[in-house]
C-alpha cells in the first residue's frame, strides 16, 4: 500500500542546517536526502522555517503589502513598472499575462539593485518603493536579506543531497552567491464565480529556489502532481493531463511556520533533468482579498548554468536523460521578460510603445 499521503507535500525542517554544531551531522544528512527526493519526486515542498523567522515578521509583510493594495489606484500607479524597465514596479489588476490569458492579480516588483542603473535597459531599472505605509521599505529590505541568505543555507544543503564534493559546491556557489533576486507582494481578489480564468495562470519559476509566504486563505495555490500514485490516490474525475503528463492538481496550502519552496528552471538545468521545476496555479474563488509574498532566489546575473557532474553521476549511462542545453542565466531571463515586454500586453499602444524600448 503507498503511503496515504501521497498527495500532501513533504514538510523538511532546515534548522540542523542553522549551525555547524557537530552534533548535528545526522541530522544534517536526513534534511539534506529529504530535499534530494522532494525534489526528484514533486519539485516542491514545505520549508519549516520556526527556527529561523518570526511569525510576527511574516504577519506584518502580509499586513504592510495589504495595506499598500488598499491604497487607492492612482497612488499605487505612481509607482507603475510603466515609468521604469517595465519590470520593477506596481502592476495593476490584469496587467500580467500567463499563457496569453490576464491573470486576475495586482502586484509590486523589486529586483536586486543595479549598479548605474539604465531604465532603457531590460530589468536594469530602479526599484520603486511605496512611502505609504511608512515602514514598508525596512520591514521588506530586512526580508530580503533574510531570504538571500536563507536562500545560500538551503543551496548548501541541497548539494549535500546532491552528493556533491565540497569542491563542486564551492564553484555551484559561485553561480549564486550573488544572487539576481525577486521579490514579489501579490494581491488576489476572488475571481468572479462566472469567471473560468485564473488568478495567476499554470507555469514553471525560472530560477533557482522560490520561497513564498502566504496569508492562510485555503485552497489558492495548486501544484501539478504527476509522482507515481498521485491519481491512483485521488478522485479518479480529478485527474488531468498536462503537457502529455497525467496527474492531478493539489493544494498547496500555507502551514503555519513554514514556507512553500519550488525549484525554478535552472535547477532542472543543474541536474539535467533529475530535479523537476513543477507547474503550479493560483485560483482564488475565496470571498477574502488573498495576499502573497514570494521571494526569488535567482543565480547571480552572469552565471553560466549548465548540468553539474553530482547530478550526471547520479543517471547512470543508460538512463542519462538527453544533456541539457546550457544557458546564461542573465540572457535567460531578458528573453522570459521579453515575453511581458514585447508580447504581453492586449493594448496595442503599450505593445508599440514596449517595442521601442532598446534591447539591453
Ligand atoms: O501566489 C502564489 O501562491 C504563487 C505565485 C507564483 O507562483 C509566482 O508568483 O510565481
Ligand atoms: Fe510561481
Amino acid at each position: 500500500m503507498p503511503p496515504t499521503n501521497v498527495n500532501a507535500l513533504p514538510i523538511i525542517d532546515i534548522a540542523p542546517f542553522l549551525n555547524r554544531d557537530p552534533n548535528n551531522a545526522d541530522l544534517r544528512a536526513s534534511t539534506a536526502a529529504a530535499l534530494h527526493q522532494a525534489c526528484v519526486e514533486y519539485g516542491f515542498f514545505y520549508l519549516d522555517l520556526r527556527a529561523y523567522v518570526d511569525p510576527f515578521v511574516c504577519e506584518n509583510l502580509t499586513k504592510l503589502a495589504r495595506q499598500f493594495f488598499e491604497l487607492p489606484a492612482e497612488e499605487k500607479d505612481l509607482l507603475s513598472l510603466q515609468n521604469q524597465d517595465y519590470a520593477r514596479g506596481y502592476q495593476r489588476l490584469k496587467e500580467n499575462v500567463t499563457n496569453g490569458k490576464a491573470d486576475n492579480h495586482e502586484g509590486i516588483d523589486f529586483y536586486k539593485p543595479v549598479v548605474n542603473p539604465d531604465k532603457t535597459r531590460p530589468l536594469w531599472g530602479e526599484n520603486q518603493w511605496p512611502t505609504v505605509p511608512t515602514d514598508f521599505r525596512r520591514y521588506f529590505e530586512d526580508w530580503i536579506e533574510k531570504m538571500k541568505a536563507l536562500g545560500l543555507i538551503v543551496m548548501e544543503a541541497m548539494a549535500q543531497g546532491l552528493g556533491m564534493t565540497p569542491e563542486e559546491w564551492r564553484d555551484l556557489r559561485a553561480q549564486v552567491d550573488d544572487s539576481f533576486w525577486v521579490l514579489r507582494a501579490i494581491g488576489y481578489p476572488p475571481l468572479p464565480n462566472d469567471d473560468d480564468g485564473f488568478s495567476c495562470g499554470a507555469h514553471k519559476d525560472y530560477g533557482c529556489l522560490t520561497f513564498l509566504h502566504a496569508d492562510p486563505t485555503p485552497s489558492a495555490l495548486q501544484v501539478f502532481s504527476s509522482r507515481p500514485g498521485a491519481v491512483a490516490l485521488s478522485d479518479p474525475s480529478l485527474a488531468v493531463e498536462v503537457n502529455g503528463e497525467k496527474g492531478v492538481w493539489i493544494n498547496a496550502d500555507p502551514v503555519p511556520g513554514c514556507v512553500v519552496c519550488n525549484i525554478g528552471e535552472m535547477w532542472e538545468i543543474w541536474t539535467n533533468g533529475l530535479y523537476r521545476s513543477t507547474l503550479h496555479q493560483v485560483v482564488h474563488r475565496g470571498s477574502n482579498y488573498r495576499v502573497s509574498i514570494p521571494f526569488f532566489f535567482e543565480p547571480n546575473f552572469e552565471a553560466d548554468v549548465r548540468p553539474l557532474d553530482a547530478a550526471l553521476r547520479l543517471q547512470d549511462e543508460k538512463n542519462r536523460k538527453e544533456f541539457r542545453k546550457p544557458v546564461n542565466y542573465g540572457e535567460f531571463l531578458i528573453s522570459k521578460v521579453a515575453e511581458f515586454l514585447y508580447l504581453g500586453s492586449d493594448d496595442e499602444e503599450t505593445r508599440k510603445a514596449r517595442q521601442g524600448l532598446p534591447n539591453g
